[in-house]
């Protein structure tokens, strides 16, 4: 059972038509973005989206979802994947170097749907290190002052690509691993008070459901 898929097509579900569309970036978005693709095929629902990146505007194409932007228009409905999802809601994003446009998008929705599979399902966040997008020149000071609030990082390196990753943005995404994350909605406001810190993974107070693909079937939270 491909669980991602599930949960990205069961979110797929709470699209109703005319809706405006936040397209979350990754692997379960993807399913989410290929299932609104189908349903504007099959049943002819007239819907647009906003992407959070440049992976989902293309993906959107493909699947002839109509583009649109935060500019023209208000978000109705947004949905979006997660590295990590704890039983309060707090999120850690930013696998895919996306979150900055991400929270962007997710905050201004009206409703914010995560979709996971049960992996990313955690008692509280923090093991997956906290992505920090940052202004490349800053990178060397927002490093000093992330390891003395005691976190562990690396400037995040590209895999096909060498040097840093670059983001949709122009900036480059600081790896943080913090022993413990004690409140993700301080940490969350900590780390972007840093000057040179454009946007960090943590996302708290946003989210309004989370389905869960699991081996038993979808959970909703
Ligand atoms: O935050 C993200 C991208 O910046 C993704 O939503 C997150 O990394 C989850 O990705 P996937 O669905 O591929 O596991």
């Amino acid at each position: 059972m491909n669980l991602k898929k599930e949960a990205g097509y069961k979110a797929a579900e709470y699209v109703t038509d005319g809706d405006v569309l936040g397209l979350g970036t990754g692997s379960t978005t993807h399913y989410f973005i290929e299932a609104v693709g189908k349903r504007i095929a099959d049943e002819g629902i007239n819907v647009m989206g906003i992407p959070t990146s440049f992976q989902s505007l293309l993906l959107a194409k493909q699947w002839n979802i109509p583009i649109t932007s935060l500019e023209e228009y208000d978000i109705d409905l947004a949905v979006d994947g997660a590295d990590e999802v704890d039983k309060n809601l707090n999120l850690i994003k930013g696998g895919g170097a996306a979150h900055t446009k991400e929270k962007i998008v997710d905050y201004a929705a009206k409703k914010f749907i995560v979709i996971v599979d049960e992996s990313k399902y955690v008692e509280e966040i923090g093991n997956f290190p906290v992505p920090v997008e940052v202004i490349p020149d800053a990178s060397r000071v927002v490093i000093q002052t992330l390891e003395d609030m005691g976190a562990k990082c690396e400037i995040r390196m590209g895999e096909r690509k060498d040097g840093p990753v670059i983001t949709d943005n122009g900036n480059f995404v600081i790896d943080a691993k913090f022993e413990k994350i004690e409140s993700p909605m301080h940490m969350e406001i900590d780390l972007n008070s840093i000057p040179g810190v454009v946007e960090n993974g943590i996302f708290t107070q946003m989210v309004d459901k989370v389905i869960i693909g699991t081996s038993d079937g979808i959970k909703e939270l």
